[in-house]
């Protein structure tokens, strides 16, 4: 759930909401006049507000602006232990973590912060797609990598302003009817396979329409199906439509149990293939159901 800085009267909300991860914005959702006022509003939230079990994250600004290390110095400094997180926009190559991790960890040395600030990562750049492997091992702070719709359009010189999902230009033909592709799944599925190499976790980012709520579903459907974790919400109405879509639904869990039930019978014949339902189950198939019975028993125990 992300908000802006400047909106401290969102904050409280935020909070309350059902979201496992907050975001405080100091980026791109502040206006550049607001940006000193905007750190003071989130410095004092991160105490303020009863953030209750949620992952507390703040999005400094980007190395390319001269606010960043300001971000991070009085987040540190002045913020409080409660601040979990730091994302870090527009990302390009693993220097730029590295950066931001120096400074991060001279400031927990200096001023004896005993809980590490983890990263987040924005790729949302022509270079940090191209680098996203690299940017993946950067650094052990770093726990998850989001896809910035908006900005990589803009970075790639793509013929749109939306953010996510359905593009109109961006279809097939045959026999005279339109078939839509995805113009973000090659970049997502980049984002996934460096995430997973390096063990972290991929989310998917911002889908700006936040009326069409059949439009986010899809979005983020396809997002799970490709191995993202969770999505952004810019608005409160799309924390309940990412929940329901990132939690793997009873029949989803019931039917990878009875794979797993149907592959340990199969070990009690001495097989290592059975067939399921018609279809064939072997041993791989135990490794993607216990992906979804482990989704679904790490939000029930959340
Ligand atoms: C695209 C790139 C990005 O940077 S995305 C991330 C940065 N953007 C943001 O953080 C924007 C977050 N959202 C908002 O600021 C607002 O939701 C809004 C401007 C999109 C709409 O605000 P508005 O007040 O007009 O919304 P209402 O529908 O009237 O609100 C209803 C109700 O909900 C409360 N509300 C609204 N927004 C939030 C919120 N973010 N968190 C909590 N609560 C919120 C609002 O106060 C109303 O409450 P009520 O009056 O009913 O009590 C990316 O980087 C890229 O490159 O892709
Ligand atoms: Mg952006």
């Amino acid at each position: 759930m992300f908000g802006p800085g400047s909106r401290p009267a969102l904050f409280d909300k935020m909070a309350a909401s059902a979201a496992d991860v907050i975001n405080l914005d100091l980026e791109d959702s502040v206006a550049p006049s607001d940006k000193d006022s905007a750190r003071s509003n989130v410095i004092a939230a991160i105490s303020a507000v009863n953030w209750g079990n949620k992952t507390l994250s703040v999005r400094i600004n980007g190395l390319d602006s001269p606010w960043w290390y300001r971000d991070v110095v009085d987040l540190l400094e002045l913020g409080g232990d409660r601040l979990d997180q730091i994302m870090i926009p527009k990302v390009g190559c693993a220097a730029d973590v590295y950066a931001v991790d120096a400074l991060v960890t001279a400031i927990e040395r200096a001023k004896g912060r005993s809980k590490p600030i983890s990263f987040e990562v924005i790729i949302e750049s022509a270079a940090g797609i191209s680098h996203v492997e690299e940017i993946a091992a950067s650094s052990p702070r770093l726990q998850a990598m989001s896809l910035g719709a908006a900005d990589f359009a803009a970075s790639m010189g793509m013929q749109t302003t939306g953010i996510g999902g359905t593009q109109e230009n961006y279809y097939m033909i045959r026999e005279g009817a339109k078939y839509w592709s995805d113009p973000w799944h090659w970049a997502q599925a980049n984002i996934v396979a460096a995430c997973r190499t390096h063990g972290i976790l991929p989310v998917d980012g911002p889908f700006g329409d936040f009326s069409d709520d059949e439009g986010f579903r899809a979005q983020a459907r396809r997002s799970a199906t490709l191995g993202m974790v969770g999505k952004w919400a810019i608005h409160p109405k799309q924390v309940a439509l990412a929940n329901e879509v990132f939690t793997p639904s009873e029949a989803a869990v019931a039917e990878a149990r009875e794979i797993l039930a149907a592959m340990a019978a199969a070990k009690e014949r001495g097989e290592g293939a059975t067939v399921y339902k018609g279809r064939l189950v072997d041993i791989a198939s135990i490794k993607q159901a216990e992906v979804i019975v482990k989704q679904s028993e790490m939000i029930a125990a959340y």
